[in-house]
């Protein structure tokens, strides 16, 4: 099996390290394409890839394309792949709200699948949810499934709306998750703390943190309660985030992330 990667930005190069080192690939049976000299100069000193900087060198010898460019650039980059491809060909796009039906009908490949990873995939800390057309056979979703796999964890969903849906909630996530954490030493700085000591006591509470909520079967709330002594110190501060809405926003946060996924979507 041949696989090309489309777009060697965060996610794509990410994806393409990633699986190269899947048994499912024999070795340079990954090739990587991307619009930018800068970029393929880059590429070209990683020895393990086939580096193209001309989509009809390598798109025809694919049996599976893996996009990764920014959605605005897939209209051009779609029509280019129309006058080269079969529709015997599998397309995985990670695109945040570019849908089946649009990739079906600009690239005229029937099968398409559709997911949405997140940034800790370099570090094979990802999560994935993806979803396919039904031209995509069970043992063809299988392969793509390990493929995912390579990083981090995968999980099928049972239509797009689940997919932007993941967007607002795992795609975006981590971006929310910095957000907090800047803000938490972004205050430790004005506490007086070093910049240093500021980024290591928010850090390691982090990281403490989810790997306790890992580590059992107790909800954040529970976890809460247990930080929080009656009229302590923990409950002070939860008091303050109630009291200015935090959960609702944080909510409606997510939910603006997968309403701009639908809109990107509808844009096509
Ligand atoms: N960055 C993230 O955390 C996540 C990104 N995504 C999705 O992944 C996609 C890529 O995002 P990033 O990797 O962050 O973007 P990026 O900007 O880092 O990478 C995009 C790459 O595509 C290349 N490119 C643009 N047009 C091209 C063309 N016609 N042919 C070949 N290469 C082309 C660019 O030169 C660039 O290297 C986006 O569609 C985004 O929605 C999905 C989940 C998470
Ligand atoms: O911000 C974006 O549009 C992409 C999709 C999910 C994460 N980054």
């Amino acid at each position: 099996m041949k696989v090309l990667v489309i777009g060697a930005g965060n996610m794509g190069l990410t994806y393409a390290e990633a699986m190269s080192k899947s048994k499912l690939l024999k070795k340079r049976n990954l090739m990587i394409l991307d619009s930018s000299p800068e970029k393929i100069l880059s590429l070209k000193k990683i020895l393990h890839f086939d580096v193209f900087e001309n989509l009809e060198d390598c798109l025809p010898k694919a049996d599976l394309i893996f996009i990764a460019v920014k959605p605005y650039h897939s209209e051009e980059l779609f029509a280019k792949i129309k006058a080269l491809a079969n529709p015997g060909q599998i397309v995985i796009s990670i695109m945040a709200g570019v849908t089946i039906g649009t990739m079906q009908e600009s690239m005229g490949i029937p099968k398409v699948v559709r997911a949405m990873p997140n940034l800790p995939a370099q570090i094979g800390k990802g999560v994935t949810s993806y979803t396919a057309s039904k031209e995509v056979s069970r043992i063809e979703l299988l392969t793509i499934e390990n493929l995912l796999d390579t990083t981090g964890k995968s999980i099928h969903v049972s239509s797009e709306k689940f997919i932007d849906a993941s967007t607002g909630i795992s795609g975006s996530g981590p971006a929310y998750v910095f957000y907090f954490m800047q803000s938490m030493m972004e205050a430790a700085l004005k506490m007086g703390f070093s910049a240093n000591d500021s980024k290591v006591l928010v850090s390691k509470t982090f990281e403490g943190a989810v790997d306790l909520f890992n580590q059992s079967d107790l909800s954040p709330n529970s976890w809460m309660d247990r930080v929080a002594s009656k009229g302590g110190t923990t409950r002070a501060a939860l008091d303050s985030m109630d009291d200015n809405n935090v959960k609702e926003l944080i909510k409606e946060a997510a939910y603006s992330a997968f309403n701009r996924a639908v809109e990107l979507g509808e844009e096509k």
